[in-house]
């Protein structure tokens, strides 16, 4: 798909990790000003005009539990609708990921809220480092605090109603947009499958990951003596440990007092048990479409 070679990803305002179809054409690239204030400042007096005129924002707001292709599908919807996608999992895994380097507690509040609010340029936390098990484990623990929470809650709604240009909407991932962070989005998912389904699908992404080739000795890490010796595989992941992983997060992601994983009394609850990818996107731009028509309709546009 000539869109998916293009998905850029962008660094916003609040450091969210974003990505858009056209965002490389647009050349957008990390967050200068505010992204929910400065150009809307810089607009022209017509400018402003037609900006009140527009249909409102289409919003997107996909929940689910853990591999269950939440983001699968909203970066494949943000292609097909040429919308901006958040993985808003990624901002607790940054979190989670600058604890673990700080060495700081992982039930600290205050502490990792304000981690939160001051993270590191994203370039310096590989993805590959951000999707690993331990910071996977971190981020649920970390995002059950209150502070860590509301830290990271108006960037997400920044994003949502002030998608960067040219996009006309969003399509936000993650385990409370429909309830807590965008209640009022046009339309909401609940993305789910079986425990077993989701662990195979996350066991065949680590085994990929697991069989790439090792990137070798580090020329940057030689010594004197030539350069640093290969560190050890890590283990071959098992179809066992990654389910009880996986339940373990859940468990604690639905169980949690704020914002707890959960779908929206208005999500359709899509189970993607038996669907492979282009079945479940169908099934999700249908629903998508039908809730846009119908907000236009109402007269509330996107
Ligand atoms: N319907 C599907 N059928 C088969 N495989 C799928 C399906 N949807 C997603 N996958 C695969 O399952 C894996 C997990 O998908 P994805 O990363 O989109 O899940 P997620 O819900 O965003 O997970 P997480 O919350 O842990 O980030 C990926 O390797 C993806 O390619
Ligand atoms: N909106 C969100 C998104 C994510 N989290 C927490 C809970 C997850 O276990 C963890 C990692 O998310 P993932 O990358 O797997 O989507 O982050 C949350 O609490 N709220």
């Amino acid at each position: 798909m000539q869109l998916a070679a293009a998905r850029r990803r962008l660094l916003l305002p609040g450091a969210p990790l974003v990505s858009g179809a056209l965002a490389g054409r647009a050349g957008l690239r990390s967050g200068s000003g505010s992204g929910s204030g400065a150009h809307i400042r810089a607009m022209s007096a017509a400018a402003a005009g037609a900006a009140a005129a527009a249909p409102p924002p289409l919003v997107v707001a996909i929940d689910g539990p853990a591999a269950a292709g939440k983001g699968t599908v909203a970066r494949l919807l943000a292609e097909r609708l040429g919308l901006a996608h958040m993985d808003t999992g990624l901002l607790y895994r940054r979190v989670a990921a600058a604890a673990l380097a700080a060495g700081a507690r992982l039930d600290d509040g205050p502490a990792l809220a304000a981690l939160a609010s001051a993270l590191p340029p994203l370039e310096r936390t590989p993805e590959a480092e951000l999707r690993s098990e331990a910071v996977s484990q971190a981020a649920s623990k970390v995002s059950a605090l209150p502070p860590v929470r509301a830290a990271l809650l108006q960037a997400q709604r920044d994003f949502a109603a002030s998608p960067p240009p040219p996009f006309r909407g969003t399509v936000l991932d993650g385990r409370d947009v429909g309830t807590v962070v965008c209640p009022a989005a046009t339309a909401k998912l609940f993305i789910t499958a079986s425990p077993e389904a989701r662990a195979r699908r996350r066991l065949l992404e680590l085994q990929a990951r697991h069989s790439e080739p090792n990137p070798g000795p580090n020329a940057a890490a030689a010594g004197p003596s030539g350069p640093a010796p290969a560190p050890a595989p890590a283990p071959a992941p098992s179809l066992e440990g990654v389910l009880a992983a996986m339940r373990e997060r859940d468990e604690r992601d639905a169980a949690r007092a704020v914002a707890p994983l959960a779908p929206a009394a208005d999500a359709l609850v899509l189970d993607t048990t038996g669907l492979g990818i282009e079945q479940a996107l169908a099934a999700a731009l249908a629903h998508v479409r039908a809730r846009e028509a119908a907000a236009a309709a109402a007269g509330g546009g996107g």
